[in-house]
């Protein structure tokens, strides 16, 4: 079988827990997408039971959106760290403020994280470079275009050898690299940035992804990344063909990972190794 569709399968048969600390602004939005992949979605974030909670779970998902609860992802990350279960973590908005930029270096510093998925800001800022972004959303100085696309994958397999986790950046183009290999997917659509959480949704099915298939969490990523590119493609051809909006894009993108097939996401996955 390919490799891709195995990643998606085991999802589908093993139905992994999934234990998220996220934020409350897309918090039911990464419950339903790991429903809609195949897996179980646990949210609870309370320092008292963060690590007892991540004990019970295939893989936690630590989303810097909820700033606020580092140390709940700090004790429920090493947890998993010595269970030897995958760790994911979205930056969200790393270089942004004095806080994220310390809580960011502490989760590195504290955390084996098995795969980091950002978009360009955040990952650029976490790979030493110098960033535009401010927010949760990219900056269109940093954005991955096929004109800096060498020098982007360079950057990406730099950080991945150096953090020894799956690098995964987000955007039109996205870049998966384990510092040996890196890959380059050309799936998705622009209506993804207008909905809040097609990032945070995205890391989350990245945790359900490497839960099920925690030997080979880069296979596990660029299937994760795949099916959400494929999926946006489904829901925009739906907007366009009924003149709806980004409010039923996102629901139309969830429904779109629920039908997912196999033979669907092979056809369709536009990925190239670099
Ligand atoms: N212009 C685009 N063309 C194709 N796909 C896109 C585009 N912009 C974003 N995407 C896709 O949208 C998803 C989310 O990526 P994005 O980089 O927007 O995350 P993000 O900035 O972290 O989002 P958020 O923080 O709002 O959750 C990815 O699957 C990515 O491939
Ligand atoms: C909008 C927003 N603000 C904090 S987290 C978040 C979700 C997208 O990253
Ligand atoms: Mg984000």
């Amino acid at each position: 079988m390919n490799k891709y569709a195995e990643a998606l399968h085991l999802v589908r048969e093993k139905e992994p827990l999934v234990q998220c600390i996220t934020n409350f602004v897309t918090v039911n939005d990464c419950a339903n997408i790991i429903l809609a992949a195949g897996g179980s979605p646990s949210m609870a974030h309370d320092v008292r039971e963060a690590a007892e909670a991540a004990r019970n779970a295939r893989a936690l998902v630590c989303n810097m959106g909820a700033i606020e609860d580092a140390p709940s992802m700090i004790l429920a990350g090493k947890e998993m760290n010595k269970l030897g279960r995958p760790v994911v973590l979205d930056p969200v908005a790393a270089g942004g403020t004095s806080l994220r930029r310390e809580v960011a270096a502490e989760l590195l510093k504290e955390v084996k994280f098995s795969s980091i998925r950002g978009n360009a800001s955040e990952i650029r800022y976490l790979a030493g470079q110098q960033t535009a972004g401010s927010g949760v959303d990219v900056s269109a100085l940093d954005k991955i275009t096929e004109e800096n696309l060498k020098e982007a994958a360079e950057m990406v397999r730099a950080l991945a050898e150096r953090t020894g986790s799956v690098i995964a950046v987000s955007g039109k183009l996205d870049l998966v690299s384990d510092g040996k290999e890196t890959a380059v997917l050309r799936n998705g659509c622009a209506t993804m940035a207008r909905i809040t959480g097609s990032g945070c949704m995205l890391t989350s099915m990245i945790g359900a992804f490497c839960g099920a298939m925690p030997e080979d969490c880069f296979t596990a990523t660029v299937a994760a990344m795949s099916v959400m590119g494929i999926s946006g493609e489904v829901a925009e051809a739906r907007r366009i063909k009924n003149g709806t909006g980004n409010a039923t894009f996102r629901t139309d993108l969830i429904d779109a990972v629920f039908n997912m097939t196999e033979e669907q996401l092979v056809e369709g996955m536009q990925y190239e190794i670099l």
